[in-house]
């Protein structure tokens, strides 16, 4: 007869042999073998801890630190800091590896998007139908470029305002927030497109849009989806009636402008009947969210940085100054110098950071030397590439000089290595209008004006990491603008 004892005994028993078992695979899988802390070999709880305490790309960067370019992160997913990986990774055959269920959490109206899209077949066909409306020729038209230009304008109209004000600074964090959601809303809807530097009601939109924290419950979400019920019971998800609203009123709009990526879309809708019944608004509202806090993070890291009270960020802001007076009709494309800030400010503080997520393909592949078995979690992070001392000497240091080197190679080597907007089939769609934002924005703000820290400003401007992005820790950046005439000398 059992007593309880002896079944006590068994129960352990079958915990120990399933435990040795999972050790006895974990040891002989191929992913053993790699560089990495051996506790990675067996759980995958300390990534998902610094996943949700904002410190993963930190993590991922120090292990890449002490390992090398290849880390093992989890039994099951694998860090390379290289470009020949990120080329294997996210070029090979043109899209690279499939995405993984991660992007699951960036559908919108329940409906999968163009970055939400996991197999490579069903994203390469409607990437190749939007590509037209954000290719730089597109953007490059007058009316893509004078929509900008206005809303820089309102950008330095309104920061002027604010400094003049008893307050005496303007929070660029909010402003350039408003002109980065005012550009995007220019190229996705124009006419209908947003004007939140001058427009109360507007501006609240960028609110809803760019203050929310909710990376905690969307990764316990998407770790353990049985949760998903008493998550959004304990943490209500935000919702976000303003955009909602604005995106699903806009998006059935009549005659949109031809260079607007909504006609594009209506045009495809009325083609397709198959489409999905919010597959309209999804796309827009998608474009939307990937165009406002990218743009709007790098910008007002790059003008806190040029504003520093340090010899260093003086002088580039004079050379800056420099060249932008002294070629007021020059194309803002062929200014090499504006052109070295925008690309040293990307590298610097990308506002996509973290690791891209891609499943390796069924069969497995070889990276890096090691090779890696099909379903594998494989990245790359913009954050770690960006750092490599023997692509960007002093890494650390802001130094749009190093985009100049006469030595081209170097240089072209520094372009090969920039991930900020990810590369192949896969990499940004809005590239382009994202440069020419920044470019014109820059221009606007430096050939009339210095900026300064403001003695108010104690905002803590460390990056803090979202679930894919990620943005200043307090989301404030307090700066005085000053005219200056066209001679500022360098100091
Ligand atoms: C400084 C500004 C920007 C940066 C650094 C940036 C960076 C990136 C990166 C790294 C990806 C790939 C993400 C991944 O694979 O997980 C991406 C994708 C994407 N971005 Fe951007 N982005 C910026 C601005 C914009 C703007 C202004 C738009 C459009 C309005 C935009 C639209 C998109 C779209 C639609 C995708 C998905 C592409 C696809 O899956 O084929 N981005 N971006």
């Amino acid at each position: 007869m059992i007593t309880p004892y002896t079944l006590r005994l068994l129960a352990y028993a079958v915990v120990i042999v399933g435990l040795i078992k999972i050790i006895i695979a974990r040891l002989q899988s191929p992913l053993a073998k790699l560089p990495g802390p051996k506790y990675t070999s067996f759980t995958s709880l300390v990534l998902k801890y610094k996943e949700l305490t904002h410190g993963r790309r930190v993590y991922v960067h120090d292990l890449h630190q002490k390992y090398g370019p290849v880390v093992r992160l989890s039994p099951n997913e694998v860090s390379y800091a290289t470009v020949d990986a990120a080329k294997e990774i996210y070029l090979s055959g043109g899209s690279g590896y499939d995405k993984t269920p991660f992007y699951t959490l960036f559908t919108q109206f329940g409906t999968r998007t163009l970055f939400s899209t996991l197999p490579r077949a069903d994203h390469s066909y409607m990437k190749r139908y939007l590509a037209d409306r954000y290719a730089n020729t597109n953007i490059m038209k007058p009316e893509v470029l004078n929509g900008i230009s206005n809303h820089a304008k309102d950008f330095l109209n309104k920061c002027m305002e604010k400094c003049s004000s008893p307050d005496g600074f303007a929070d660029v964090y909010v402003h350039l927030h408003c002109f980065a959601l005012d550009g995007v809303t220019h190229h996705l809807f124009h006419p209908y497109g947003t004007h939140a530097n001058v427009n109360d009601k507007d501006l609240r939109l960028m609110q809803e849009l760019s203050y929310h924290d909710s990376l905690a419950s969307n990764y316990i979400i998407y770790y353990v989806p049985a949760l998903t019920k008493l998550v959004a019971y304990l943490s209500p998800p935000k919702l976000s009636p303003l955009s909602n609203e604005y995106v699903l009123k806009t998006s059935a709009a009549k005659d949109p402008s031809a260079h607007s990526l909504l006609s594009k879309l209506q045009s495809h809708a009325k083609a397709t009947p198959s489409m999905p019944p919010y597959g309209v608004p999804a796309e827009c509202k998608d474009h939307l969210a990937a165009g406002v806090d990218t743009t709007g993070d790098t910008l007002c890291f790059l003008m806190y940085q040029l504003s520093l009270p340090t010899p260093a960020s003086t002088r580039v802001q004079s050379l800056l100054h420099q060249e932008l007076v002294q070629n007021p009709t020059v194309p803002f494309d062929q200014l090499p110098y504006l052109d070295a800030v925008v690309k040293e400010g990307l590298r610097c503080f990308p506002p996509i950071p973290m690791s891209l997520p891609r499943f390796v393909p069924d069969g497995g592949s070889t990276i890096e030397g090691y090779w890696v078995p099909g379903g594998t979690i494989v990245s790359c992070q913009a954050w770690t590439l960006h750092k490599d001392p023997n692509v960007f000497p002093q890494p650390l240091e802001f130094i749009p000089e190093r985009w100049l080197d006469e030595d081209k190679e170097a240089v072209t080597e520094r372009n090969r290595w920039s991930f900020a907007f990810s590369v192949g089939g896969r990499g940004c769609l809005g590239r382009h209008l994202a440069i020419a934002e920044m470019k014109t924005l820059l221009r606007e703000v430096y050939s009339q004006c210095r900026t300064t820290l403001s003695p108010h400003m104690t905002g803590d401007m460390q990056m803090e990491d979202q679930i894919i992005a990620t943005r200043p820790k307090d989301q404030t950046c307090k700066l005085v603008f000053e005219k200056i005439g066209q001679t500022w000398a360098l100091q």
